[in-house]
């Protein structure tokens, strides 16, 4: 199965993908809340209401993919991994990991598969990284390995666009990891019984430049590892996105960056593709928003 949300005029709508067309959730099955996130959390019940909805002949309308969010616009945590692939980590000179390398990307990063990403105008150092992405579907804490298909509702993409001066600067990454829009997440989420996570073609297209070329077999820590990992600290909420980390090829060990005009596509086999048009931050204008509410009554 394939869940997407939508932006309409009606605000935002979790559909079902099927084919190219889409089944509107909120029309088809009024009965289930109206965010995937929502219908994620009534787990197997969830799915079979959407399967039903689809079986029941539902209306369907044309996908138009310029309409997609992110599956999860609003995720309650967006994890991150780094040095997960072996490649990855040799072009880096870093030591082989011990352990995940686990940080965050804000929320203001999170934005759809097909929207354009602004190079900032505070640096030229702009960077794509191919990643296969993991969406929660159950509350959970200290999961093992063994049980952690259990907690994934599905699987996405994300282009973990990062700001390479920034990132490096001050011994952190998530300020260069955290511009506004820089966490491509789409174009749908696909439930586990479509796929298996460790087997999948995953690659990085600029220009049609093929430029990073890998299989999430190469994973260093699995899908399984970094749940376990990451629950062992934290409890995992539905909603909550996990970038599992990205393969060799990036563009800071060439030395060459992104730029305005650049068009810059990942595909994951199983899953299907994102792609974004880079475009230039007209200036770092300083802006401070007005009061946002206002006293009532
Ligand atoms: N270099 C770097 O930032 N890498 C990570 O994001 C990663 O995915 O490995």
């Amino acid at each position: 199965m394939r869940l997407a949300t939508v932006r309409t005029e009606a605000g935002t709508v979790a559909v079902a993908v099927v084919g190219d067309e889409v089944v509107d959730l909120g029309k088809a099955a009024p009965g289930l809340p109206g965010t995937l996130t929502g219908i994620l959390a009534l787990g197997q019940a969830g799915l079979d209401a959407v399967s039903a909805a689809i079986a029941s002949g539902a209306a369907r309308s044309a996908l138009d993919t310029s309409a997609l969010m992110s599956p999860i616009p609003d995720p309650p945590k967006f994890w991150a991994i780094g040095m997960n692939y072996a490649e990855h980590v040799r072009e880096t000179g870093k030591p082989f990991p011990e352990f995940p390398t686990v940080f965050a990307k804000m929320p203001n990063t999170v934005t759809g598969p097909y929207v354009d990403v602004e190079r900032p105008a505070v640096s030229d150092k702009l960077d794509f990284e191919c990643e296969l992405g993991i969406v929660i579907g159950k509350r959970c804490r200290h999961v093992s390995r063994e049980r952690a298909h259990e907690v994934i509702a599905g699987f996405t993409i994300v282009n973990d666009y990062s700001v390479r001066d920034f990132q490096m600067r001050g011994g952190q990454w998530v300020l260069g990891k955290s511009f506004d829009g820089h966490g491509v997440v789409g174009p749908w989420l696909v439930t586990p019984d479509e796929l298996d996570p460790h087997s999948l073609g995953i690659r990085t297209i600029v220009n049609g430049e093929i430029r990073q070329n890998s299989n999430t077999a190469n994973l260093i820590f699995d899908c399984y590892k970094l749940i376990e990992e990451l629950s062992s600290a934290a409890t995992l909420e539905v909603g909550d996105l996990i970038a599992t980390g990205t393969p060799g090829g990036v563009g800071v060990m060439e030395d060459r960056f992104l730029v305005p005009g650049d068009l810059v596509r990942v595909e994951i086999d199983g899953i299907g593709h994102v792609e974004n048009r880079i475009v230039q931050e007209p200036a770092a204008k300083e802006w401070i928003d007005g009061p946002t509410a206002s006293i009532t009554g």
